[in-house]
C-alpha cells in the first residue's frame, strides 16, 4: 500500500492513516510518501512496516549506527538533528494540548551541544557467542538479544572502556550468567564523570579473580570497581553490593558545585545538558523562605539553587542517594540544605504542616506525581512550583490536575537524550490568586 506520512508518533514513528485508522510506521518521517505492509491490527490502530521509500524527506539522513533499528534505543538516528528537536517540540505541544488543555507558548528547545557521544553511563546485559562474551540489548518488545559492536551515544571514553573491558573478560574466559548454576556475568554497568570511570559487574555467585581485577585497573580512566551479586530474576539490576577496588564513590563537578555518588544513586545521563537544565531551574526560582525539592537524587538541583532560599529540604527514597546528598551539602558548605529519606508525597504532606513551604521543585521518575503528592500540592499554600519532567505524557496529565490551583508561567524543553524521541521539560507554575 502507498501512503503519505502525516505526523510524528511519540516514539519516533511516522503516523499515516489507512481506512480511517492511524497506522504507526517505524522509520517513516512525516511528509514522506512510502509503501508499507500492515504488520498487525490493534483494534483502534494499525502497526505498519515501511517497505519502500517513494518520496524521501529532506530531514532524513543516513543513520550512523548499523543496528539502530534492531536496538531501538535511538529511534531518531535516521533524522537530522534540527528535525529531531522540532519533532520533540511538536510532540510536547500536542501532549500539553491533549492532557492539560494548554495551548500557550513553549520556549524553543535547548539543543544538546553534543548530539552524539553524550551518555555518561550504560547498563548492558551480557550475551555469549562462540564462547565469547559481548554486551547488547533486547530488541524492543521481543526476546531477541542484539549484539552491540559500538554505541554512538556513549561518551567516547565510556565506549572505549566498554570494548576494552570485554576484551579483558574474554582473555580471562569469563562466562555469561547461568540461571541454573547461579554463576557468571549478567550485566555491565559503567559510569563516566570528568574522564573517570566506575565499573559495576553484576554477577551471580562469582568471585572476581585478582588477576582479572588487576587487568581492568590498568585501563585508562578506571578509578572504581564494584560487584553487584544478584541471583534473583527481579528487574532491579543491583543486588548485594560489594566494593572491590579504587574509589568507593564517583566525583563530579558541575560549574562550582561538587558532587559525589554511590552506584545506586541516580544521576542524569547527560552531564553537560544537566548543567543547562539546572540553570533553567535556578534562573526561574524566586527568592524563597522554605523550598522543598522532591525526588532530589544526590541533591544537585537543591545545591544549584542554594542561594535562593533560606532553607531547602530535599526528599528522596533511596538511602544511598540521601547520604550522598547530605555529604554533598557539606562539601558545598550549604548549611541551609538538608535531605531526608522518605516517599516524596508523604514527606510533603507533613512538611507543609510543619513549615511555611513557599516553593516546590519536583523531578519525579517517568511515572510522574502520585495522587498523594498532587492532593497535597493542591491543598497547600505553595506559591511557586517548578516541575522537571522526563515524560511529557505524565507531565501533561499532572498539569491537567494541578491547573485547578496553578497557572503555567513558562515551559522550557531541553534535549538531554538526542537520537531518541525522549525530551526533558521544565515547567514553571504559579498559584492562582483567589
Ligand atoms: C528523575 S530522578 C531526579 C533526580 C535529581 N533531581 C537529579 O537531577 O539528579 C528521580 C529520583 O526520584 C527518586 N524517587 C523515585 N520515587 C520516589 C518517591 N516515591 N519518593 C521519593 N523519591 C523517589 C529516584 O530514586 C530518583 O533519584
Amino acid at each position: 500500500m502507498k501512503t503519505k506520512v502525516k505526523k510524528w508518533g511519540i516514539n519516533g514513528e511516522g503516523i499515516a492513516f489507512h481506512e480511517g485508522k492511524p497506522v504507526f510506521i517505524e522509520n517513516a518521517i512525516p511528509n514522506e510518501v512510502i509503501e508499507f505492509d500492515i504488520k498487525s491490527d490493534e483494534g483502534t490502530y494499525l502497526v505498519g512496516e515501511l517497505t519502500r521509500l517513494v518520496e524521501q524527506s529532506s530531514k532524513r539522513r543516513y543513520p550512523l549506527c548499523p543496528i539502530w533499528k534492531e536496538c531501538g534505543g535511538c529511534a531518531l538516528m535516521h533524522v537530522k538533528y534540527p528535525a529531531q528537536c522540532k519533532m520533540k517540540e511538536g510532540n510536547l505541544k500536542e501532549t500539553l494540548i491533549k492532557y492539560a488543555d494548554y495551548n500557550g507558548r513553549i520556549l524553543p528547545i535547548l539543543k544538546n551541544p553534543e548530539p552524539l557521544s553524550y551518555r555518561n553511563s550504560c547498563k548492558l546485559p551480557f550475551g555469549e557467542e562462540y564462547g565469547e562474551l559481548y554486551t547488547g540489548m533486547y530488541e524492543r518488545d521481543t526476546n531477541h538479544f542484539q549484539k552491540m559492536e559500538r554505541c554512538y551515544v556513549h561518551s567516547k571514553l565510556l565506549e572505549q572502556t566498554r570494548q576494552e573491558v570485554l576484551k579483558i573478560m574474554n582473555e580471562h574466559h569469563l562466562k555469561m550468567y547461568d540461571d541454573k548454576k547461579k554463576t557468571g556475568y549478567r550485566t555491565l554497568v559503567m559510569k563516566e564523570f570528568d574522564s573517570k570511570i566506575q565499573i559495576i559487574f553484576v554477577t551471580g555467585k562469582e568471585d572476581l579473580s585478582e588477576e582479572f581485577i588487576h587487568d581492568v585497573t590498568q585501563l585508562e580512566g578506571v578509578v572504581s570497581i564494584w560487584q553487584s551479586v544478584k541471583t534473583e530474576t527481579k528487574r532491579e539490576v543491583f543486588g548485594d553490593m560489594r566494593f572491590i577496588w579504587g574509589e568507593e564513590k564517583m566525583h563530579l563537578r558541575l560549574e562550582d558545585i561538587q558532587l559525589s555518588l554511590l552506584p545506586r544513586s541516580f544521576f542524569q545521563l547527560n552531564t553537560k545538558q544537566s548543567v543547562n537544565l539546572y540553570n533553567v531551574v535556578k534562573d526561574w526560582m524566586p527568592r524563597s523562605k522554605t523550598t522543598v525539592e522532591a525526588y532530589s537524587g544526590i541533591g544537585a538541583i537543591s545545591l544549584f539553587v542554594k542561594d535562593k532560599a533560606q532553607e531547602i529540604i530535599g526528599v528522596e527514597s533511596i538511602q544511598d542517594a540521601v547520604d550522598n546528598a547530605n555529604e554533598n551539602a557539606m562539601l558545598n558548605h550549604a548549611d541551609n540544605v538538608s535531605f531526608i529519606c522518605e516517599d516524596a508525597g508523604s514527606a510533603l504532606a507533613h512538611l507543609v504542616q510543619e513549615k511555611e513551604v513557599d516553593t516546590l521543585i519536583v523531578d519525579p521518575p517517568r511515572s510522574g506525581l502520585d495522587d498523594t503528592m498532587k492532593e497535597t500540592i493542591l491543598k497547600s499554600k505553595i506559591k511557586t512550583m517548578i516541575y522537571v519532567s522526563c515524560n511529557p505524557a505524565t507531565l501533561a496529565k499532572d498539569l491537567g490536575v494541578l491547573k485547578k490551583e496553578y497557572r503555567i508561567v513558562k515551559i522550557q524543553p531541553v534535549d538531554m537524550f538526542s537520537q531518541t524521541p525522549h525530551v526533558e521539560t521544565v515547567c514553571l507554575m504559579s498559584r492562582k490568586q483567589k
